[in-house]
């Protein structure tokens, strides 16, 4: 079980108030200026992954009182309850187990009495086996033809990871396209079986509950969109299988037991690319690259788990997060990667981070006082800084950014990288010095300007610098650094749902619209005028229903 404490009332938050007083006046240029090794002190490696944590307004005191706190709130012992298996989603009765599905040293994990390392084994090999067959040919579909593209319907933790994970590995497709449908607006179904063969098309239907309404719509969609082209000759059993842990829905649903591909209760939706919902992933990349990205995420789990905190990555940026959400206001984070590859990577992350820690009830069941989990959002460099980064520079709000780069392009084109990399380089560098009134004046005055003119100009050009950073970089995008990099991310979403007393394994949050919308659907193609709701939301149905009809 997690241990129960309101951060809040700790001896270190009282500390870290008191620090953030002080601290709050001070600029991270000073810091720099007083303390010359300041970037070796406040950076950490993992294998070929460097952390650089030192561009963010913290001393030493800071780090110090943030480890505290993790120690006050007892995070060893919740880590070691989660590796442990214990049932520490306790809203839904469930071990949280996704690092068992990459326990690469197989050594056994006990659920309910049972060891579930030979299951996980088990699942493994028979995704080994069929994947093996769908690229080297010999799964034919009904027409004797080998399979050239797989179509992933799922949605949520069904399509994000699978989706992030092909795209950011692109270098490492074999000759197997892969196309994700999630959206229950029918044109994302239509828009991607319009380019298909169905002769040679596979669908992996990925839905942990086979219940979810957008995945089934899409399912029977894809089903008869495929019997329709195929003539009514197509075997379903030989194009469409199944990634869940309902079998019972999926048997009913026409496929055959042998092709279904089970996971298991513990193993969260948002934490499930690891599981067979990453049959998708194995079918594109290749079991062994599949394996690779398993080892990079164990890596990073056997670090998070052994690491004195000062030294334990997933840690320190959690603290640090909670540095800027609960001591400087911060309401959101960017992850902003320079690769892109990763242009997936914020939006998969935003589910991660935002369904497990959306939470304000506490683990007693009480109203936490404080703020929670924050808005997470990103877009890839160089994109990014011709959109929103005016705002991030220059705008009232704190955002504490996340910089991700790799030194190696796996497309090496003249001089794209470093300039791409020059990019990723200044803008941190510009976010933590900014631009004093000062430095303005001297440049538009050795421009020619006079005076009239800069005090005209001057206030618009100045940067107040100090915004936090962290810069995350590393050798190349490669499964094992891309493994790495998601668990790292995964347990600093672990690390502060124990710090904010929050349960970070349900997602309550999501049923209320859900139930809704079953009951709104039939009243969309009733006859009566609508009076059940609200007036807003009965006029709208009731002119929904006018507009469809002239
Ligand atoms: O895999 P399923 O059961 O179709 O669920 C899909 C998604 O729906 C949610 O339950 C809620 O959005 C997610 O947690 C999950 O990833």
């Amino acid at each position: 079980m997690l241990p129960k404490h309101n951060p809040t009332t700790t001896e270190a938050w009282q500390k870290l108030e008191i620090q953030f007083m002080t601290l709050q006046a001070s600029h991270m240029r000073e810091l720099f200026a007083e303390d010359p090794h300041r970037f070796e002190t406040l950076h950490a490696r993992f294998e070929d992954i460097l952390v650089d944590y030192s561009k963010n307004l913290v001393i030493d005191e800071t780090l110090k009182d943030l480890i505290a706190l993790a120690d006050e709130v007892e995070l060893k012992d919740a880590i070691n309850a989660m590796f442990r298996g214990e049932k520490i989603n306790q809203t839904e009765g469930r071990s949280v187990l996704h690092t068992a599905l990459r326990n690469r040293s197989n050594s056994p994990i006990v659920v309910d009495g049972e060891d579930v390392m030979p299951e996980v084994n088990r699942v493994l090999k028979q995704m080994k086996t069929f994947s093996g067959k769908v690229l080297d040919g010999s799964w034919k579909g009904y027409s004797g033809k080998a399979i050239t593209d797989i179509v992933n319907i799922g949605i949520g933790g069904s399509d994000l990871g699978p989706y992030m994970v092909t795209e950011a590995l692109r270098p490492y497709w074999k000759n197997i396209t892969p196309h994700f449908v999630s959206n229950v607006d029918g044109t994302h179904i239509a828009e991607t079986v319009k380019k298909l063969n169905p002769e040679t098309t596979l669908f992996i239907i990925a839905s942990k509950t086979f219940t979810t309404q957008e995945t089934m719509t899409n399912a029977e969609s894809a089903r008869g969109w495929f019997l329709e082209k195929t003539g009514g000759k197509g075997e379903v059993a030989k194009h469409f299988v199944a990634v869940s842990t309902n079998e019972k829905e999926v048997t009913k649903f026409g496929i055959a037991p042998e092709n279904m591909f089970v996971f298991w209760d513990w193993v969260g939706g948002r934490y499930s690319l690891w599981s067979s919902i990453g049959l998708s992933i194995i079918c594109t990349i290749g079991f062994e690259n599949f394996e690779q990205l398993l080892d990079g995420a164990h890596a990073m789990d056997n670090h998070f788990k052994d690491e004195p905190f000062d030294k334990n990555i997933p840690v320190i940026l959690a603290l640090l997060g909670i540095w800027h959400n609960n001591f400087f206001g911060a309401a959101s984070e960017a992850i902003l990667p320079y690769d892109q590859y990763l242009h997936r990577f914020a939006a998969y992350f935003q589910q991660g981070n935002m369904e497990s820690n959306g939470k304000s009830t506490d683990r007693e069941g009480k109203p936490v006082t404080y703020q929670t989990g924050p808005i997470i959002w990103g877009e890839p460099g160089t994109n990014g800084q011709h959109a929103f980064y005016q705002l991030i520079h220059q705008g009232t709000k704190v955002i504490p950014c996340d910089f991700i780069a790799p030194a190696i392009s796996h497309n090496p084109i003249g001089d794209h990288h470093d300039k791409l990399l020059s990019n990723f380089f200044a803008q941190t560098e510009a976010l933590m010095k900014g631009k004093t009134l000062e430095e303005v004046q001297a440049e538009l005055a050795a421009n020619g300007m006079s005076k009239d003119e800069i005090a005209l100009h001057a206030p618009f050009r100045v940067f107040e610098g100090n915004r936090p950073t962290n810069s995350i970089l590393f050798r190349e995008l490669t499964p094992r650094t891309l493994g790495s990099l998601i668990a790292m991310y995964e347990h600093k979403i672990f690390t502060q749902g124990v710090i904010w007393n929050v349960f970070s394994f349900d997602q309550w949050g999501v049923e209320l619209g859900k139930v809704l919308a079953k009951k709104i659907l039939p009243e969309l193609t009733s006859k009566e005028e609508i009076t059940s709701h609200d007036s807003s939301t009965n006029g709208l149905i009731n002119e929904f229903k006018r507009l469809k009809s002239v």
